[in-house]
């Protein structure tokens, strides 16, 4: 591949764990150094990472049926959630997201945002309630609050199913799998090869016989440990959301309406859920489009699993930026009083619970979402494998093997293909020169721009390919006409094109809602207690599959901290890792 990178690195190995080893600064650093395409090393050979913009979207829009996730990544999607989005490819997936693109839309995030109300107003209760009674502070881990806050609020906005595990003192058997199931994925990782062949080669019967007698012999006992709790995990989840599935199904069709989305979302519109908006599109819809019960049920595990860290990564980090930006967190907490404020007066509605509308339409919160989701998104990289050989264009040339620069790059097929979300979010060409850093007002000076003067924005691939949309854009990202093919305002945090993030609608809703919420109510700062020896604790973040925020103890202290029991510790170098779940 005739492009220019770092070192190969370890013979075997290549460089690409450099890229979560050297984290955020590191994943950037290469693509300013090297250009849009960068040519890394994995254990198989030669790797592309790429940020340009019009690379990007050939990936994920034009040549996406060319640039699919890899098998492996596929096939054991399927074995542990079913025939979900996450676990088909070509038709299939063009005909489930078909009739599900429709499910998400603004008009049934307005519906589900009650759903989330009394699990935000929940959250910040515990919280408040931790911290003493005459108003002072108090060091409190939030990040395992957080995380049952998402777990909840995917469970009930999701499938209807009340999870509560921000309440109950012991959780149940169902929110304990899926808080299980990203940190054992990410263990079996490179397992996950010898699964995608079997899947392919055997019927699911003979799959699991051959599974597990493959994996016996030379296995380390670890792995089967692992591949036993996954096992454990995977019927549990599925127990939970077939029972929940066949009773709302089963409900469902006890009803005697013919317009069946329309009268179960006016009658009941605070009670629904994703699942019975999805279940009553699927019956509406013609039988060439409808779905099979195993890939409505597969839909229900995929979005609950993806739903879960991504959020409380999101949810994490913005808390934390709050915390080191006390100015900012100011700011948005008066916006937030204005506003449940003036509704108050009008008799309308109690603090927080703002309605949809008002909620998604504050800007200030909106910048805060918006920059964070920016600068740290939640996942950093994306990989991609091409099933055949391509030539993809550049927008920017990068820089060659030869030493000169090149605006397009012959890639075979097989090749892996990185997609990095956060150096294209960090494109000082198109967020300009201060694109890392974290500064939420420059989408306040980025107004979006009125109807009526709508701008043809001109996204100019190359000539065949060109794409204009008419639309009242915001103009952050976007530079003479180039932008990056992000379904959300101009970024790449939750992709673009037919594999895009399904639910950022809902991941958008849901974080403005618990944030509103908690600074409505709660100051947020960072550790600033020192300990005997006077130090203080430091909290830093490791780049993973997600973004994790990690602690680490004051320097001296050799005591392990306590931490609530959700928490997975492992313990490396001389941090203790807080893992998302
Ligand atoms: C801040 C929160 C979130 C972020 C940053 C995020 C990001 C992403 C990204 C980058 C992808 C593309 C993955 C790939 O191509 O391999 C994706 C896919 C997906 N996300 Fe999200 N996501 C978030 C929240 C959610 C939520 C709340 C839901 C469910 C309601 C959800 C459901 C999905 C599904 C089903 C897919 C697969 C789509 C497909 O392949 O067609 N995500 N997400």
């Amino acid at each position: 591949i005739d492009l220019d990178g770092p070192n190969r690195g370890n013979w075997l190995t290549g460089n690409i764990m450099s890229l979560f080893e050297g984290g955020v600064d590191y994943c950037v650093h290469i693509a300013e150094k090297y250009g849009g395409a960068v040519r890394l090393y994995g254990p198989l050979g030669e790797i592309v990472y790429v940020s340009d913009p019009r690379a990007l979207y050939h990936i994920v829009v034009k040549d996406q049926h060319i640039f699919e996730e890899p098998n492996q990544f596929i096939m054991s999607n399927k074995l542990v959630f079913g025939e979900g989005l996450i676990s088909t490819i070509g038709e299939q997936h063009r005909r489930q997201r078909k009739l599900l693109n429709p499910v998400f839309s603004t008009s049934n995030m307005r519906r589900l945002l009650p759903t989330l109300h009394p699990i935000s107003d929940r959250l910040t209760s515990i919280l408040a309630s931790k911290l003493p009674a005459d108003g002072s502070h108090k060091e409190i881990d939030v990040l395992p609050w957080l995380s049952r806050c998402a777990l909840d609020g995917v469970c009930q906005g999701i499938l209807g199913y009340p999870s509560n595990t921000l309440s109950a003192a012991e959780n149940d058997s169902y929110a304990e799998a899926l808080r299980k199931i990203g940190p054992l994925i990410g263990k079996l990782m490179k397992v996950r090869s010898i699964t995608a062949f079997v899947m392919q080669n055997c019927s699911p019967y003979w799959a699991r016989k051959v599974l597990d007698l493959v994996t016996v012999p030379w296995l380390p006992t670890q792995y089967m440990a692992d591949i036993r709790e996954m096992r454990r995990i995977v019927e549990t989840m599925d127990s939970a959301s077939r029972k929940a599935f066949l009773e709302r199904k089963a409900a469902m069709e006890a009803e005697e309406t013919p317009d069946l989305i329309d009268t179960a979302c006016r009658d009941n519109d605070s009670m629904t859920s994703m699942m019975d908006i999805m279940l009553k599109a699927n019956a509406v819809s013609s039988n060439t489009e409808r779905l099979t019960d195993a890939e409505l049920l597969g839909q229900m595990n995929v979005m609950v699993f993806a739903g879960l860290d991504t959020t409380t990564s999101a949810l994490a980090r913005c808390i934390y930026l709050l915390a080191q930006h006390s100015g900012a967190q100011a700011r948005l907490r008066s916006e937030i009083r204005d506003a449940t404020k003036i509704l108050e007066e009008d008799g309308d509605m109690p603090s927080a619970e703002l309605p949809f509308d008002v909620l998604m339409s504050l800007p200030f919160l909106d910048s805060i979402v918006k920059e964070t989701l920016r600068l740290y998104p939640s996942l950093p990289v994306m990989a991609r494998a091409t099933s055949k050989a391509i030539t993809l264009p550049l927008q920017f040339p990068a820089r060659s093997r030869s030493g000169g620069y090149t605006s397009a790059v012959a890639i075979p097929e097989g090749t892996v293909t990185i997609i990095s979300i956060l150096a294209a979010n960090r494109h000082q060409g198109l967020w300009g020169a201060d694109a890392n850093e974290w500064h939420p007002e420059r989408w306040l000076s980025s107004p979006l721009t009125a109807p009526s003067q709508a701008q043809e924005v001109k996204y100019s691939m190359d000539g065949e390919d060109t794409v204009s949309m008419s639309r009242s854009a915001p103009v952050m990202g976007v530079k003479d006409g180039v932008r990056f093919p992000g379904v959300y305002s101009n970024m790449m945090t939750f992709l673009g094109g037919s594999r895009s993030c399904i639910g950022f609608k809902f991941a958008e809703m849901e974080l403005k809602q618990v944030i509103a919420t908690l600074v409505l109510r709660l100051h947020f700062s960072l550790p600033t207690e020192p300990n005997t020896q006077g130090h203080v604790k430091e909290i830093q973040w490791k780049l993973q599959a997600f973004h994790i925020p990690v602690v680490k103890p004051p320097a001296g202290d050799g005591v392990t901290p306590q931490v609530p029991l959700n928490v997975r510790l492992v313990k490396k170098d001389d941090f203790i890792w807080n893992a998302v779940v």
